[in-house]
């Protein structure tokens, strides 16, 4: 269900630039809640209730949730109300994704009754913040310097965010606790080969900083493009640039099967 011009739940909050203002426990910013096909990743195909909370604290240029981002909606919604929204899908997997969804406080109380109630959860997170939750997969998804919002790309056309996303969009330390603790896929938005020096490099850096070994299978190659138009230009080469490296290639089956729909 859309959620982010529902009437009948709590008025929008006031927000800051990464849209987590108003935090409680026991409430979450959600932009879209739906069930689909995760789309991406080691369980494509898998039937999954998405959890979409607003605001994100980097602004890629690509990204294909604009308003969990740039311009950030939604409705704040009790935990309840979400958990008794996903207990009326019969699925097993729920993906909690956004915006980032472990700025919120709400999310690991969300997680925490998701365990409780016994299914898995997956959490789609930029890699720049770890949190103690049970978390059965944490699809990290690091962002290169091919996403950062130059003057040039930026949807907004003033290249405002450029500096803050370079600035913060990789925190070895985060992404060291977070390979250390979770079973992880480290998902990669691919454009073109020019980002393969910056994954290799990454690779390098984050094998040095975590003290548990990162596998070449966990690290995936997803083509940019949010929509099928897009993606046909990009996939193939990244399937290329897969098999050179022997890394794993991601299709994104939702965007094949329903384009940029919302809600899929
Ligand atoms: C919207 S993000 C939300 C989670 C988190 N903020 C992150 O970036 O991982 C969900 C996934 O979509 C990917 N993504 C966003 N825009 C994309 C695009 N244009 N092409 C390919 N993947 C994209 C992100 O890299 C991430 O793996
Ligand atoms: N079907 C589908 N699969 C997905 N996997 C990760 C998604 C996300 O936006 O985080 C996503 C999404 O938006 N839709
Ligand atoms: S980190 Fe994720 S949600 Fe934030 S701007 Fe990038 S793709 Fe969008
Ligand atoms: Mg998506």
């Amino acid at each position: 269900m859309p959620v982010s011009d529902s009437a009948d739940r709590a008025a929008d909050i006031e927000t800051d630039a990464a849209g987590t203002a108003d935090e409680t426990d026991e409430s979450l910013p959600i932009n879209e809640l739906f069930y689909s096909l995760q789309g991406e990743g080691t369980l494509a195909g898998v039937p999954s209730v998405f959890v979409r909370t607003s605001g994100c604290n980097l602004r890629c240029w690509f990204c294909d949730s604009y308003h969990t981002s740039w311009e950030p909606t939604h409705a704040r919604m009790r935990l309840a109300e979400i958990l008794a929204e996903i207990e009326s899908y019969d699925a097993d997997h729920v993906v909690l994704t956004g915006g980032e969804p472990l700025l919120h406080e709400g999310s690991m109380t969300l997680l925490e009754a998701l365990d409780e109630r016994g299914y898995h959860t997956t959490v789609e997170t930029n890699g720049t913040i770890y949190r103690d939750a049970p978390i059965d997969l944490a699809s990290v998804s690091p962002k290169l310097a091919s996403s950062t919002p130059t003057p040039d790309r930026d949807p907004t056309g003033d290249g405002e965010w450029e500096t803050r996303h370079e600035t913060d969009r990789i925190d070895m330390d985060a992404l060291a606790r977070l390979v250390e603790r979770y079973d992880v896929q480290l998902k990669f938005v691919v454009t073109d080969d020019g980002d393969m020096p910056e994954i290799s490099e990454l690779l390098a850096d984050l094998r040095a900083a975590a003290d548990v070994p990162v596998s070449d299978d966990d690290v995936l190659l997803m083509p940019e493009g949010a929509t099928r138009d897009r993606l046909a230009e990009t996939r193939a080469r990244v399937a290329e640039l897969a098999m050179e490296y022997g890394f794993r290639y991601t299709p994104r089956l939702h965007v094949d099967l329903w384009n940029d729909a919302p809600e899929t």
